[in-house]
């Protein structure tokens, strides 16, 4: 495995071969995860998993967007690309994970697989991916690579590994970390506090749990979990952060862009009538809508200068999660200046709907009340490929698993003036549910009518 500091004066790019062929399987993607190193990005089925690593481009700082996106571009163009499948996912990919904040500790990384297994539209396919230079250094006497089971010429020779039985899911006991109950409530006060006093119009705080995974347990079971509790969601697991995001922060195909924007949440009912009730409610409410319009507005703004056309969805829609309902409003266009994937993240994260309103006022705000590190936490967490398609999302409903088992999760909500702190706390607990209880433990609270 080759690790690569974006930041370094540039060396020569490292070679890639990269074949991709159509397979019969038609076997689920998430039983044949690596459990201690899955690399994942599922919605309703379909996606691509990621087994084995040929390198990883890490990335620190203010720039570590564009350092990885300047990266990637050099790697994709040195690399010898033979895709017969030609679906978003095939060829070569990177899947990668963005820290949320400019000073965070937590290191961005774009990963790059040996294999790929990909799903889509009834399609299967499979990728082999090796750098030149390994291929070069072959020992001698070994067999020549075309002779290799697995080896680019023949990725239909691949030995997948063979779906793996379900397991239970590990159990993990969460308790609070930083920001606990009682300080996230102050926070969310005195957050209104500086809003009323017109310092800034939204921000979003969140708070963390924290949990002990024990060390044979592995991922797969969690991301199955995630996987049929949330099959709406892009289902996701990058370098230890899993998780079941329903914000599409970017998706870029053939010169086609489009995001989700979501914003205001409401519980969902005891039954189909209060349920119905909840959501109408979210549809009319004037401070979920004033939040949602703050979300877009930004997403729009930002977005805009890189597409030839732009188009929203009318009204806000309200989307309903096995949790939670969210208001969410659809973005559709064309790219306007060639910009890829990692260029567009750059360009919207972090958006209105992680960070608030103004931006910089927001982030401040954030670093200020909030005070831990939020890792890759609301970060952008996707894939791209080897023309700079992908598809990226906001990570939310995720955890962040350390090799040493440590289990960080994290929930926030936008504040805005006239947000009540105790339903802010209420409603951290309904977006921690997916992740509490992927790792088996009871909903941290009843779901109210
Ligand atoms: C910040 C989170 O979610 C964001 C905040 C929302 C809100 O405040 O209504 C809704 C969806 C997300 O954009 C989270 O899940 O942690």
């Amino acid at each position: 495995m080759t690790r690569t500091d974006a930041a370094a004066p540039a060396a020569t790019p490292i070679g890639l071969r990269v074949r991709t062929v159509p397979v019969d399987d038609t076997a689920p993607l998430v039983p044949r995860l690596d459990p201690r190193h899955p690399l994942l990005w599922m919605r309703r089925g379909e996606g691509i998993i990621g087994l084995g690593e040929v390198l990883r481009i890490e990335t620190h700082g203010p720039d570590r967007i564009s350092d990885a996106a300047r990266a990637w571009r050099a790697l994709a163009r040195a690399a010898d690309v033979d895709d017969r499948v030609g679906l978003p996912g095939s060829g070569l990919v990177a899947f990668g994970a963005i820290a949320f904040a400019d000073e965070s500790a937590a290191t961005s990384v774009l990963v790059v697989p040996e294999v790929v297994v990909g799903r889509r539209d009834g399609r299967a396919w499979v990728t082999r991916i090796e750098t030149t230079d390994a291929a070069a250094s072959a020992a001698p006497g070994a067999p020549p690579q075309h002779d290799r089971p697995g080896a680019p010429d023949q990725p239909d020779l691949i030995e997948l590994p063979a779906p793996a039985p379900k397991r239970d899911v590990p159990r993990v006991r969460f308790t609070p970390g930083a920001m606990p109950p009682e300080a996230y409530t102050d926070a969310v006060a005195e957050a209104v506090r500086r809003i009323d006093g017109g310092r800034f119009q939204k921000v979003v705080l969140a708070r963390e749990i924290v949990g002990e995974l024990h060390e044979d347990a592995g991922l797969r079971a969690a991301l199955a979990k995630l996987a049929d509790d949330y099959p709406d969601t892009w289902v996701f697991a990058v370098d230890g952060l899993i998780g079941a995001s329903p914000e599409t922060l970017v998706r870029v195909d053939h010169g086609t862009v489009s995001a989700r924007v979501l914003a205001g949440t409401a519980p969902r009912g005891r039954d189909a009538a209060s349920d119905r009730d909840r959501a109408a409610r979210l549809a009319t409410s004037t401070k979920d809508l004033a939040e949602h319009a703050l979300a877009v507005e930004s997403a729009v703004a930002t977005l805009e200068p890189h597409t030839a056309r732009l188009d929203t969805s009318p009204e806000p829609f309200t989307l309903q999660l096995p949790n939670l309902w969210h208001l969410a409003t659809d973005l559709k266009g064309t790219l306007g200046d060639g910009s890829n994937s990692l260029d567009l993240v750059r360009a919207v994260h972090p958006t209105a709907a992680v960070a608030g309103t103004p931006r910089d006022l927001a982030l401040a705000a954030i670093a200020e009340l909030e005070g831990f590190d939020r890792g890759r936490y609301s970060g952008p967490v996707g894939w791209v490929d080897a023309a700079g398609d992908g598809e990226w999302a906001i990570a939310l409903r995720c955890a962040q698993v350390s090799a040493d088992g440590a289990v960080r999760a994290y929930a926030g909500c936008g504040i805005v003036h006239d947000s009540v702190p105790d339903d802010e706390l209420a409603e951290t607990d309904m977006k921690f549910r997916p992740i509490v209880e992927a790792f088996g433990a009871p909903p941290p609270s009843p779901v109210i009518g």
